[in-house]
């Protein structure tokens, strides 16, 4: 018969208020309860009622699985999905932090750090479009970005998920969620917006001050007073709210001591009643059962203390037996009351009304072509060229070393991240931590892009670590060198000493001693340079530049101008660490807003 819920036509509020009242408790838990498609199967999803589904950083259906094998594994859970008695669509969510990372062959645009550093949110807004339709083309309708991070120290092994240090920075590029989601009428401002099956659900993290960590330390605590956190972590999200992002993340990190995962002020006196953010609240990985010393010594009391803190969604993503039990015993007992219970799924079914997956809850197959297309590495490229940041151009006294000439002769490319696609790429790609080399996926790196972009009289010779006697002898009249630091992704990208890991100092010693040098760093923050900045040439920071190298030679040789401006302060030396663009002791080597600009040849 006639199901109100079921019909488009009805208002929002009338659809979400018939099908809450027609849920049973084990209903509106399974809505909260998202699990990993490890372990995802049809029955696990149909006899718990699950609302929702994610793969974790590197988990695929299959090694360099297809969009037509993505799509089928989300068709096969969304079957199970619909087959319970009143059919409700889950939600499937990945990490699209940078493209659409975990799948083969997507376009990798430059990390936020990158993005940042090219002060444009146009461009940006372009990005989260094609990054939607990337992710929609292997049938999955929700991401888990962006990271709107404030990162202060860039000692922070996520420090390249943030866009900047300056929040005014980071406001500027939460233009991507509409980019993501579709640009929100008037009348949606505020709330849950997403226009239609070519864009993604979105989701604002990690909910707040993750970047303000003590030393950086991931996951750790956020020492700041209310007005501190105000003025530096929360204006991304009034961005966000406004924007009508869908959902928001809660971090790790603990504010003054406080788990934000069991922050009821921050979370639901201020995010939903003092914002008015009406999408859902998300977990973290296992969040829950890390809240307690040891982890998971008393899931009961995490699961109360984060559903009361106004949690909505629980990314358990294993323990779903232990989830749904607890949380039912705690409804039961009444220590949770339904009314909290009803809040987070209606927040749940509103952001799932709203983007419509009740009408369209499967994959739509003509956009399978639209996952690495030309089009949206071409874009990829034009925000490569953006996020480089010209630091030095030429030695004092001497004429600017950059644009290269393409008729530049016999040059040298040296250094271990010149034909490193994974390098390039960095963490949240293909795997969570990131590979180095270049069988990763499909793209092209910084030396195949400087060979196809030389004259045809000139000579590139490749080495990673050439000797000194090799570069004395080559002839060579330039060297481009780059180094850097390999992949990672959260703590392990936790770092105190932020040096040049070895061999990078010693090519750049062996190179830039011999020849003139331009040396194109790839990192995720800035990195200590002082050393060698002297007896370097020219310096370009290029940050994670992502799969389409050939934005690096588009503008070393000139066929674009340098324009990145520093999206973070770089520092002397870490023992000023935290050092932020207006501090009183500010001294870097390169200071926030920096960037030497060149011209196109
Ligand atoms: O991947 C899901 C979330 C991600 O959205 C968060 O930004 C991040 O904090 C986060 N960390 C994990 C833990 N990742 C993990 C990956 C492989 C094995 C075990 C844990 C999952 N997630």
């Amino acid at each position: 018969g006639y199901l109100k819920y079921k019909d488009p036509k009805q208002p929002l509020n009338t659809r979400i208020d018939d099908l809450l009242s027609r849920m049973s408790l084990a209903e509106k838990i399974g809505q909260m309860a998202q699990i990993e498609r490890s372990i995802a199967t049809p029955d696990v999803i149909k006899n718990n009622y699950i609302g929702s589904v994610l793969s974790g950083g590197g988990s695929w259906p299959a090694p360099q699985a297809t969009v037509r094998e993505w799509a089928s594994m989300v068709t096969e859970m969304q079957k199970a999905a619909l087959s319970t008695p009143l059919g409700i669509p889950i939600i499937y969510g990945i990490d699209a932090v940078h493209g659409h990372g975990n799948v083969n062959k997507a376009t990798i645009f430059p990390h936020n750090v990158g993005l940042g550093a090219t002060r444009d949110p146009e461009l940006v807004k372009k990005i989260g479009s094609a990054v939607a339709l990337e992710v929609r083309a292997t049938g999955i309708p929700y991401i888990f970005a962006p990271c709107v991070a404030v990162c202060r120290d860039p000692r922070w092994g996520r420090c390249y998920e943030s866009f900047s240090e300056d929040p005014k920075v980071v406001q500027m590029m939460t233009q991507i969620i509409p980019g993501f989601q579709g640009e929100a009428p008037p009348s949606s401002r505020g709330r849950p917006f997403v226009a239609g099956t070519r864009n993604v659900a979105a989701c604002a993290k990690h909910y707040v001050g993750d970047g303000g960590t003590y030393k950086g330390i991931n996951e750790n605590n956020t020492i700041i007073d209310f007005h501190g956190l105000l003025q530096i972590h929360m204006p991304p999200y009034y961005n966000a709210v406004i924007n009508s992002v869908s959902s928001i993340m809660v971090s790790f990190s603990s504010w003054n001591g406080v788990r934000m995962h069991a922050n009821h002020f921050l979370v639901t006196d201020f995010l939903k009643n003092t914002l008015k953010f009406r999408g859902f609240v998300i977990s973290d990985w296992e969040a829950l059962d890390k809240m307690t010393n040891p982890r998971g010594s008393d899931y009961h009391l995490s699961i109360k203390l984060g559903v009361l803190a106004g949690i909505d969604m629980i990314m358990i993503p294993f323990n779903y037996t232990g989830f749904i039990g607890n949380l039912t015993s705690l409804v039961h007992d009444n220590t949770i009351p339904m009314s909290r219970i009803d809040d987070a799924v209606r927040r749940i079914l509103r952001v799932k009304f709203t983007m419509g997956l009740f009408e369209n809850p499967f994959p739509d197959p003509s956009l399978a072509g639209e996952l690495g297309k030309q089009e949206h590495r071409d874009l990829a490229r034009v925000a490569v060229r953006k996020s480089l940041v010209l630091l030095k151009n030429g030695k004092y006294g001497e004429k600017p070393l950059l644009p290269l000439p393409k008729k530049c002769g016999k040059i040298l490319v040296a250094g271990s991240y010149a034909d490193n696609l994974g390098g390039q790429c960095g963490g949240w790609t293909i795997t969570w931590q990131g590979l180095v080399g270049n069988n990763l996926t499909a793209g092209t790196t910084i030396l195949e892009g400087i060979k196809s972009t030389v004259d045809v009289s000139a000579q590139v010779v490749y080495s990673e670590e050439p000797s000194p006697d090799f570069v004395q002898k080559g002839g060579f009249n330039y060297a481009i060198v780059v180094v850097g630091e390999p992949p990672y992704a959260e703590t392990q990208g936790d770092n105190l000493n932020l040096t040049i890991p070895a061999p990078g100092p010693s090519v750049i010693e062996t190179v830039c001693s011999n020849v003139k040098c331009i040396v194109v760093l790839i990192s995720g923050r800035p990195l200590d340079i002082e050393p060698y900045i002297n007896k370097i040439d020219a310096f370009v920071a290029a940050w994670l530049p992502g799969t389409e190298g050939k934005g690096v030679a588009d503008v070393l040789f000139g066929d674009y101008g340098f324009t990145g401006k520093l999206s973070r302060t770089w520092f002397k030396s870490v023992d000023q660490l935290p050092m932020n663009v207006g501090d009183p002791h500010y001294d870097p080597l390169f200071p926030f807003g920096f960037g030497l600009e060149t011209h196109p040849s």
